[in-house]
């Protein structure tokens, strides 16, 4: 839990924030540049004192950053220059005190596979790579809410992926809770359970991940991408691709190692998707799910339907030629072809 009431006036730029997050394990804060992200991540860690701050309904307020239970990572954390990848881990696991989680070096090493770093001088890293062993320390520190500036911007997007698959295995295992600040959308879709919309110093949305991207993307008229959970059932040898079965589901989808070796998620284009009122028969495309139309909109002259894949949602685009001559109706039940997968 989380409780913020927040008023900060720097200059010409006023920060006013009353947010209550009762249960998240990974919340994301999304907003335009210059909206109050870090000054907001500042609040909270305690960089920036007279704040009323409640952390798990206690007030921290009055505590300095080291005594909050909290680890800021800030866009630009800067490593020991003079000490290599391991060093600088070892450093931390070293001095960092009141540690509340049992991750240790070499948990988290192997975590985020920085085994062929370790020895490198850490003004040798590229860009990435410096960012997951900024990333390890963070961890190392041991606190069991870590806030994340733009931790994975340089890194692309398939290692980005994987990192932060990696973040959510960490959460859900050392119970661990993550407030992460990012540009992009589909980073914070793929990894938050919660999203916070800052505009101009303010939240002007907040929730469920997929409820508050979905508004963004309309507003930005922008289409929504859809994110799939599944488990791996087996890798079929013979043609080199993964049987999936969705969470909580019994539906199945063939997928090539490409799209499921970055996590359990898989994010889809609205372009992938495509619709019919019966099961497509003789295609050359295996991967059809049952589900419900759950609704349709009408967006910038393109109908947006949202379907329910037993408690997924998924986005389709269609054109007003093609609804006009369906006839669809929410509730309908209709087949979704999931394209580019296999
Ligand atoms: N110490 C300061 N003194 C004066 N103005 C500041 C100070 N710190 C931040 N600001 C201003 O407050 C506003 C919010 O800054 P902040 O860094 O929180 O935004 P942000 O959403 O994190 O931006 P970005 O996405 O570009 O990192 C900006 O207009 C910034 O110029």
């Amino acid at each position: 839990m989380i409780k913020l009431a927040l008023y900060k006036s720097l200059n010409s730029f006023d920060l006013d924030i009353n947010l209550h997050l009762e249960s998240f394990t990974i919340a994301g804060i999304f907003g335009p540049s210059g909206s109050g992200k870090s000054t907001l991540l500042r609040c909270i860690s305690g960089l920036e004192g007279e704040q009323s701050v409640y952390i798990n309904d206690k007030s921290v307020h009055h505590l300095p950053t080291e005594q909050r239970g909290v680890t800021l990572q800030v866009q630009s954390c800067p490593l020991f220059p003079h000490l290599d990848a391991a060093g600088n881990l070892a450093f931390t696991q070293k001095h960092c005190f009141n540690r509340q989680t049992d991750l240790t070096e070499q948990k988290v090493i192997d975590a985020l596979e920085l085994h062929p770093l370790l020895k490198r001088n850490v003004q040798s890293l590229s860009g990435g790579e410096r960012q997951r062993v900024v990333f390890a320390r963070t961890l190392l520190a041991g606190q069991k809410l870590i806030i994340l500036d733009e931790p994975f911007s340089a890194l692309d997007w398939p290692l980005r992926f994987k990192t932060l698959s990696t973040l959510s295995e960490l959460a859900a295992t050392f119970s661990i809770k993550f407030i992460i600040v990012s540009h992009s959308l589909k980073e914070l879709l793929f990894c938050c359970d919660t999203l916070v919309q800052l505009n101009n110093g303010k939240v002007i949305n907040h929730g469920p991940s997929a409820q508050v991207a979905k508004a963004i993307y309309a507003n930005n008229k922008q289409t929504p991408l859809s994110l799939i959970n599944f488990q791996i059932i087996t890798f079929d040898e013979k043609y080199g691709v993964y049987l999936l079965k969705l969470h909580k589901s019994e539906q199945q989808l063939f997928a090539l190692p490409s799209a499921v070796e970055q996590g359990n998620k898989l994010i889809l284009e609205c372009e992938q998707i495509s619709v019919s009122a019966e099961m497509p028969l003789n295609t050359n495309n295996s991967n059809v799910l049952i589900c419900t139309l759950h609704s349709a909109e009408l967006i910038d002259k393109t109908w947006q339907l949202t379907l329910d894949v037993d408690g997924q949602s998924l986005y389709c685009l269609l054109s007003p030629r093609v609804w006009d001559q369906n006839n669809y109706k929410v509730g309908d039940t209709l087949y979704a072809t999931i394209h580019n997968l296999e």
